[in-house]
């Protein structure tokens, strides 16, 4: 289980032998719980790490060990201690044997599957070696689980969610899939989703994530051409300013007769000229865009002439690829460094953004549901990369591509980029549970950082990358062969740069806002069950001042013991995991390890169930006869006495198509105002009849008080209305929603 490293640092030469030491440590508790297990006091099993001569073989199986299975299986039977597992996973399987857990072998084909699979986690990473090892035949962990083969499974661990079926699970089985997580474990989900934010909180996701688009859809093509035409216009201004104090600094290397500057200087000359209107088209474009932030240009006419046409636009790129990737000179280009500057400044008030943005506007093109940094590429002119994905053959049938601002100013260390994987564990959508894991790792690239290429070798920090590459001879001898450090040596090495305090002020504050937002944004779309948890990976990258930007959110992370640093943490996470889902349910005070509780949402009290299904009061719009409710009417007699009034009006039934309708009590006063409100008072959040509500109110909604997911509120008709309430119900079930309506024009 424990591999060795190729090469080994003081640290992981320590870790290793801590690792060694933990290994016959658990060994010498397996023989000392077998030998509880003789005077019967003590149930506890071997696990695989056991040393084989004191595993139990075949001719170990005599009588008393037959007698041994049986009472072990009765009284874990009689426990619910019944797990299963799918996927390479020796960790939780001794973990849960260490537990008293029995296990009960998952059919062949599923643990197939898993290998030919290749989703959107990072799983299949894991080593064969693994499973080599745990097909290695332990006869008394066969007999039990031969035993245990028509008992109820308890636990289910496995590293896809369609590895058992759902539908047919009981209520106090526990599984590690929430469903539908891929509206932010995937790249395109996370794309979008994270737009919602501003429903959940006042944060900006521009802040944190790093702009995307999905290249697939026309509009957010759309957006993402006028993006990447902006940055150039940013990257260009950025370019002066810093041309400007490379000259400065030439200058003073002059002074001291620096031949190698007079030399690249000479080279410089050879180059060619761009106009100086390059660079005022810029400074006008950022203009117009300032204020169209601060709507400027709200009254301007569809029919003003947009600030350059297709073919400036051509003209303008060109000469800014020519500066920026070619390196050609700008004409008088000192004259601008001061207006440059000073648009800067007022930029980054405005476009959280502007900070991981370089000169060269690189940007990272992904396939959506794709991992280990497959298909993954840079690119820097806008028509390569609009190029690159029509032009691909996946791209027609994979319309989850996107495409996302680059980061050309990382932090590195010793001139390496690196990521950070970060775990985290939700164990409740509703109320939104979230632990988060105080241990990370980072994953370096092989070679050195440079924007001369943009070749992955250097870009992508994926182990799956980079484990096949040598490390760079440039590469600082700090950083391991194998490519990763524990977060401890990461902040050894802030420390030596002065920096220590921005791990606990900077990067982990920053992480855990990101992780909590990105969830709360996809709570809606989760389907909630109790008994469920995931653990999650997700990636991040510093910036030059280490604030952290999320990069992507796996499910399923990989748990290989790829290296000292993942044999470490891997084992480490997965049996804190067991602490916080297994050992917590039954003692609140356990020790759940370095999981840390960051997250937990007030609990939402399910309304009371007194028979109704939903009631709508309120007070009806000025002209009511042109309210019009597609539910049955109930009868006055049906009403609960306190709901009975006269100025209930009963609108005809919508015809019936599969499926009863709900009953409603539709209650509307006359008011003399314009406006209008209605408070409608949900039942039972469960109760499926909720999805069939349906308004036709020829209103427009102004404002909604205790709401969720109301994307499409300013929509005219309240038709696409209900269908907001039909989502919103089935996650968040609130005692009120107020809705207030807005009286639309007389019709004709
Ligand atoms: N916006 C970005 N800016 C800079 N580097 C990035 C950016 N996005 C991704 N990367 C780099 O590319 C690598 C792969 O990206 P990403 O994690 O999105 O892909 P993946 O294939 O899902 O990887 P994994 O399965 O390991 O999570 C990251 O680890 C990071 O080093």
């Amino acid at each position: 289980m424990f591999q060795s490293c190729e090469t080994v640092g003081t640290n992981e030469t320590h870790d290793m032998v801590s690792l060694g030491k933990k290994a016959t440590d658990s060994a010498k508790a397996v023989i000392l719980s077998l030998e509880k297990l003789q005077d019967g006091r003590e149930y506890s099993l071997p696990c695989p790490c056991i040393p084989p001569e004191i595993r139990v073989g075949l001719s170990d199986l005599n009588p008393s060990s037959v007698k041994l299975a049986k009472s072990l299986v009765e009284k874990a039977v009689k426990m619910h201690k019944i797990f299963a597992i799918q996927g390479p996973y020796p960790v939780i399987r001794a973990a849960l044997r260490a537990r008293g857990w029995i296990e009960q072998r998952m059919p062949q084909q599923v643990q197939q599957r898993q290998n030919s699979d290749s989703r959107s986690n990072d799983a299949e990473e894991d080593n064969s070696e693994e499973t080599e090892k745990e097909k290695e035949p332990d006869r008394l962990h066969s007999l039990m689980s031969r035993l245990v083969r028509n008992e109820m499974v308890y636990f289910y661990w496995t590293n896809r969610r369609d590895a058992i079926c759902t539908n047919s699970l009981q209520k106090e089985q526990i599984v590690n899939h929430f469903a539908k997580a891929g509206s932010f474990t995937t790249k395109a989900g996370l794309c979008v989703n994270l737009r919602k934010l501003h429903w959940f909180d006042s944060a900006d996701p521009d802040s944190f994530f790093p702009r995307c688009y999905k290249l697939a859809a026309r509009d957010e093509k759309h957006a993402f051409i006028e993006d990447y035409r902006r940055t150039a216009c940013t990257s260009l201004l950025k370019y002066v300013v810093e041309k400007d104090q490379h000259i400065q600094w030439n200058e003073i290397c002059q002074n001291f007769q620096d031949v190698q500057w007079q030399k690249k200087q000479s080279k410089l000359h050879c180059k060619p000229l761009v106009p100086s209107e390059t660079v005022t088209t810029a400074l006008k474009v950022c203009q117009e865009y300032l204020e169209s932030l601060e709507h400027g240009d709200i009254d301007k006419s569809l029919e003003t002439p947009q600030t350059l046409t297709q073919e400036q636009w051509e003209g303008f790129l060109n000469s800014y690829y020519l500066v920026a990737h070619g390196r050609a000179q700008i004409e008088r280009s000192g004259n601008f460094v001061s207006s440059c500057k000073a648009m800067l400044q007022k930029l980054e008030k405005v476009c959280p953004q502007l900070g991981i943005d370089g000169t060269q506007n690189i940007w990272i093109i992904k396939p959506g549901a794709k991992s280990r940094g497959r298909g993954i590429k840079c690119e820097k002119r806008l028509d390569q990369i609009l190029r690159l994905v029509s032009m691909d053959s996946t791209f027609i049938k994979e319309s989850k591509w996107v495409v996302q601002k680059y980061i050309e100013k990382p932090f590195l260390v010793h001139d390496t980029k690196f990521d950070v994987r970060q775990w985290f564990l939700v164990t409740d959508w509703n109320p939104l549970t979230v632990w988060f894991y105080k241990k990370c790792y980072l994953r370096f690239s092989t070679q050195p950082y440079s924007l001369d290429t943009l070749d992955s070798s250097v870009h992508l920090c994926n182990n799956s990358i980079q484990k096949h590459l040598r490390p760079s001879h440039q590469r600082h001898r700090c950083i391991p062969a194998h490519n990763m450090w524990l977060d401890d040596q990461f902040k050894a090495f802030l420390a030596s740069q002065g920096k220590e305090a921005l791990w606990e002020t900077v990067v982990v504050p920053g992480m855990k806002t990101a992780v909590i937002q990105a969830l709360l944004t996809a709570q809606d779309l989760i389907e909630s069950r109790k008994n469920t948890f995931e653990l999650y990976g997700a990636d991040f990258m510093l910036d030059f001042s280490l604030h952290p930007w999320l990069i992507e959110i796996n499910a399923s992370p990989t748990m290989a013991p790829s290296t000292c640093v993942t044999a470490q943490l891997c084992t480490a996470v997965q049996e804190d995991t067991l602490r916080v889902v297994l050992d917590r349910r039954v003692d609140r005070s356990a020790n759940t390890g370095d999981f840390q509780l960051i997250y937990r949402q007030a609990a939402v009290g399910v309304p009371l169930y007194i028979g109704i299904n939903l009631v709508v009061e309120g007070i009806a719009v000025k002209h009511s006869r042109r309210f019009q409710c597609l539910l049955p009417p109930l009868k006055s007699s049906q009403l609960p006495s306190s709901k009975r009034c006269g100025a209930v009006k009963e609108k005809e039934p919508a015809p019936e198509k599969d499926k009863p309708l709900p009953k409603v009590i539709q209650k509307a006063q006359e008011n003399k105002t314009s406006n209008s409100e209605a408070t409608l008072s949900p039942a039972l959040p469960s109760e499926p009849s909720i999805s069939r509500v349906a308004f036709h109110l020829p209103v427009t909604v102004l404002s909604v008080d205790g709401g969720s997911n109301f994307e499409h509120l300013s929509k005219k008709h309240a038709e696409v209305q209900y269908h907001i309430l039909d989502m919103w119900w089935q996650y968040q079930p609130l005692e009120k929603l107020k809705i207030t309506f807005f009286q639309p024009e007389e019709e004709e």
